[in-house]
This record gives structure tokens, sequence and C-alpha cells, in this order.
């Protein structure tokens, strides 16, 4: 490969594209696809995530060369590695990447700052919609706008490509991706959410969205529920054939891929700033989670070779995938007579019967995090590669796998637990913690008083256990823990814990501009019921309606 950058496979025969440029499906079905393909296409056919072929790895020699790069150069010297320039060209790449970044209200994109100790904060809520969710994407839209002019060229009214985006979100990813496609050509949006589980700010970024390609569905339900719906129009080949769904959740590989680069950038940050911290250096990272993608991305630097001692994961109480690291089983609920069960004794959150708590950070009340898949790839692919066949049949064993874990987390709630040694592999590169309300409130509270930092209630859970980390770890290794939101989208959680300190306003010291006058701006959201037929239905009818309005223009 170019770059002086090996994979870790098998060189593929195809004079296009390089192993880590063609994609596969978890479950094993669906593979050798391009990235053009992936990224429209979203979910698998056989109902899996993407991953690519075969990961490159970067050697140190080559870092060395990267550390001094603006975000942009060094984004593009990652996500070029993905991506055939026979799909892409270069300059095309380069242009994508430096549009979807322009957005950004600092030019360092994501900035590492020092917050407490061995602890720094990488702030991740510079974009549009102050989230993290932003920097893929700006990405993903312009991916999209890219891709459809190359497809629609010389085509006109219904000959032409017309994409519909279908997302779920428990607050952020709505408006980031919103805001990445809002009055684009060639594509509808539309977003479920779950009836009054968002705060007020992230509701309002949605709803007061009025272009006319822009669509929020309110789900009576929880995430969870919309995810499925979500899900279940993938699966659904009329729907896609009729109207070539989309996705915007980290389903879509181009949202890992986007992600991934910030925790290269992070570590060369470190390494300019910190003398005593050298490249080939050691470093945790530790992330709020929920849907698993953002901590994922983390997972493909260290398999790029970034050194990463571990990534910890920081889970509010809803905890399946803390339960996971400590019992090797991942279920919905937990299991029935264990301690956990309807809740610890400290904790805060109500539960609803379905099993999700309502916290106070609700972009994290998820029970199936639907890129653990993922993950769950790479532990199966390293256990079925340790009885010594050849990589096409450990690749079709951890497709097999998947599909049966995944297959039992939908039919009987849960699965596990899984062998030995794939827990012990997925404890040799993650740590997890579980935060609770309570906790997630006296740490906003504790940093504010100690070093005058606003925590949003996300990043507050990823603070706290990264102190726990840091106890464990020792302080020579330092710790980059993920700052995923502004403070001021949770202005409830944010305001309960400070309320009591001398002289914080949080409208002088927290609320950025954008968000004043928000709630007196104009609104459109319709309720639907949680069945993803009658989803299905509203996505007909105004697609329909977008159409007949452009056939009249
Ligand atoms: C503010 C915030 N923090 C953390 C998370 C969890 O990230 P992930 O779902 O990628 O695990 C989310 C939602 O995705 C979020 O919106
Ligand atoms: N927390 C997310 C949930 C969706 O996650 P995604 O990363 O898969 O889009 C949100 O804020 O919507």
């Amino acid at each position: 490969m170019s770059n002086g950058v090996a994979t870790n496979g098998t060189e593929s025969q195809d004079q296009t594209h390089t192993p880590c440029q063609r994609y596969l499906s978890t479950r094993g079905e669906d593979g050798g696809h391009s990235f053009e393909y992936v990224v429209l296409k979203g979910l698998a056919a056989d109902g899996g995530l993407y991953i690519p072929q075969e990961v490159p790895v970067v050697p140190e020699s080559v870092w060395q060369s990267w550390k001094d790069l603006s975000y942009t150069d060094l984004a593009y010297n990652i996500i070029s590695l993905f991506v055939s320039p026979s799909e892409i060209p270069a300059e095309d790449l380069k242009d994508i990447i430096n549009r979807s970044y322009a957005t950004f209200r600092t030019p360092e994109v994501t900035p590492l700052v020092h917050l407490q100790d061995s602890i720094h904060l990488l702030e991740l809520f510079h974009g549009p919609t102050f989230a993290f969710k932003d920097v893929a994407l700006q990405f993903l839209g312009n991916l999209f706008e890219y891709f459809l002019v190359r497809k629609n060229q010389g085509k006109e009214g219904r000959d032409r490509y017309h994409l519909t985006v279908v997302g779920a979100t428990s607050g952020d990813t709505g408006s980031a991706a919103i805001y990445g496609l809002r009055g684009k050509k060639d594509v509808s949006v539309f977003m479920l959410h779950p009836k009054g589980r968002v705060s007020p700010i992230q509701e309002l970024q949605m709803t007061t969205v009025l272009d006319a390609n822009v669509h929020n569905l309110a789900i009576t339900g929880n995430f969870d529920h919309c995810q499925d719906i979500l899900k279940s129009l993938f699966a659904d080949p009329e729907i896609n054939a009729t109207h070539k769904l989309g996705a915007v959740n980290s389903i879509n590989w181009a949202r890992i891929l986007a992600q991934t680069v910030y925790y290269f950038y992070s570590y060369f940050s470190l390494a300019r700033q910190s003398e005593s911290f050298n490249i080939g250096d050691k470093v945790r990272f530790v992330v709020p989670s929920g849907n698993f993608g953002d901590i994922l991305a983390g997972y493909f630097a260290f398999r790029m070779g970034l050194p990463v001692d571990k990534l910890v994961i920081a889970t509010n109480e809803n905890d399946s995938l803390d339960r996971f690291w400590k019992t090797g089983c991942y279920t919905k609920k937990p299991v029935s007579g264990s301690k956990a069960e309807g809740g610890l004794p400290e904790d805060g959150a109500k539960a609803h019967e379905d099993g999700v708590k309502e916290t106070m950070s609700p972009a994290m009340d998820v029970l199936v995090s639907s890129n653990f898949e993922r993950l769950l790839w790479y532990l199966a692919y390293e256990f079925a590669s340790s009885a010594g066949m050849d990589d096409e049949w450990n690749k079709k064993q951890a497709g097999q796998e998947v599909s049966s874990w995944l297959t039992d987390l939908k039919v009987k709630d849960g699965f596990g637990p899984v062998y030995k040694d794939v827990l012990e592999s997925a404890r040799r590169n993650f740590e997890s913690e579980r935060v609770t309300d309570q906790e997630t409130l006296d740490t906003i509270k504790s940093l504010y008083q100690e070093v005058g930092y606003v925590l949003d209630p996300h990043t507050a859970v990823g603070v706290e256990a990264a102190r726990r980390s840091v106890k464990r770890a020792g302080a020579d290794i330092p710790h980059i823990s993920l700052s995923t939101a502004h403070p001021a989208k949770f202005s409830g959680a944010v305001n309960l814990a400070l309320q009591d300190q001398p002289e914080f306003d949080f409208e002088a010291k927290v609320l950025p501009q954008e968000f004043v006058g928000l709630d007196q701006k104009e609104k459109r959201v319709q309720d639907v019921a949680n069945d993803w037929t009658a989803v299905r239905e509203v996505i007909r009818e105004q697609v329909e309606e977008e159409l007949k309005a452009l056939d009249s223009a």
C-alpha cells in the first residue's frame, strides 16, 4: 500500500481497491462491496453491519510524520486508507473533508484540554449542533451529496436516485443528521425520536428545522424501539427497493470511520502539549457509551496501531454493556434474581417496564447497542483464528457466530455467557464502568468546584469512569476522556448539580448564543405509534408529497 501503511491480511487481487477498501457484513452473507455501496446502503442485506475486509496497520514511522498535521490533513490520511481513489479521487475527498470541518467553531475541530491530574478532555462539541455526532455527520452529509450528484448526472424528475434517510435518535444524532442533510437535493430525512425522552433543547434543535426534506417523528416508546423500527424498515425488501433507504446512525460505516480520526488527533495533541509524553507511549481513552459507535471508532484506531492501553466504556444506569464485561452475558435486562435486577440501591433513575431507565444522560439510555455487533465480529474472528485454519474460514466462522448471538438477542432478549476466551479477549482491550445519576451530578459539581469546568452529564459519566480508571492504571498513564456534548444541551442536569454554587449562572456561563430564542421558533413534528408499518406509511406519504412538489416546480 501507499504511505508505508501495511494491511494485516492477504493482498486482494482487485487492482482498484486494497482489502481495506472492500467491505463485508458482520453476519457473513454479504461482502466484497465498495465504500460508496456501503455508505449508501447503511445496513447489510443479511441484517449485519459493514466492516472493512482488512484493517490497515499504521507503523510508528508514519505516525511521526502525522504528528503535526492539521485536523483535515490527518483526516484525509486516515480516511483515504479506506476509500479507493477510483471511487473518490484524492482532490474530491480532500474537498469533502475540508468543507465538512469548515463548519466547526474552532480550526482544531476537536481540541484537547487538560482537565485535572492525568485526565484530559477531548472536546467534541464544537460543531453546528454542539455534539460529537457533528464530526461524522457533517462528513456523511457531504458524502451523500457527492455520490448523489454523480449518480444523478443527466437525469430528470422521477429518474433521479432519491435517497430516503431513516434515523433513530436518543437526542443528538437527530439534530446532527438534520443539520448535515437539511435542504440537500435528492434526500429526504426521517428522524425517529422517543417522544418526551430527549432533552428540551435537543427536541427544539430537531423540530425547529422546517426544510421540506426534514421529517421528525415522535415515537411512543424508547430509543431501542426507534432502533427496532429502523431495523425492520431496512429488512423490508419492498420499501428498500422503492425508496432506497439510507442510514445516518452509526450502523453506517462512514460514521465510525470519521470518528476514528479524533482518536489519532487527540493522541498527537497530547504529544504536542506534554513534554513527558512521547509518540509510542500508551494512553487510555474513556468513552461515555450508549450505541457503542464512539468507542468502536477508538477500537479501530487501536487496530490500526495507535498505542492504546485500554478503552474504558462508561455507561449510565442502562448498563447492558457493563454487565457484559462483568459476566460475559449480554442481556437487555439484568438476569432475574441478580443484585442488579430492578436497580442497585444507589440508583436514582426512573425505570420503565421495558427495562430502560430515564437517566440524567438520556442520549445513553440504550440497552441494545447496535455497534457492539462489530466488536463481537472481531472477538469471534480472533477466537476462530486460534483454530489454525485459513482466513476465509475464520471470517466465515465469525459471521456465523455473530448471527447466532444476534438471533438469541432478538428472540431471547440476550445471549451468553460467551466462551471464556472471547470474554478474555474483550477484557484485554476494554474495561467498563457503570455510573449512577447521583455520581453523575456529584462529578459535575466537583469538577466545577475544583477546576471551574462545566461538564455535560454524558461527559461527567466519562470523567467519573476516568477517575476510577486512574486509580487502577496509575497516574503515569494519561487518560483522554471524551467530552461528547456541550453542557447547554442538558440544562436540567447541569442546573441540578450546580444550583447551590455561588455565582453559578447558567445563562451567562453556559448557554451559547445559538440556543437563545429556540423555544420561540415554529416547530414541526408528527406523533407516530411504536409500529414500523405505521412509520413506513408516513415515509411513503411524505416522500410522495416531496416528489410531487418537485415535479410541479
Ligand atoms: C452526548 C452523547 N454522549 C454519548 C453518547 C454515546 O455514544 P455512542 O452511542 O456512540 O456509544 C451519545 C449518543 O450516541 C451522545 O449523544
Ligand atoms: N445517542 C445517540 C443514539 C444513536 O446513536 P448513533 O451513534 O448510532 O447514531 C443519539 O444521540 O441519537
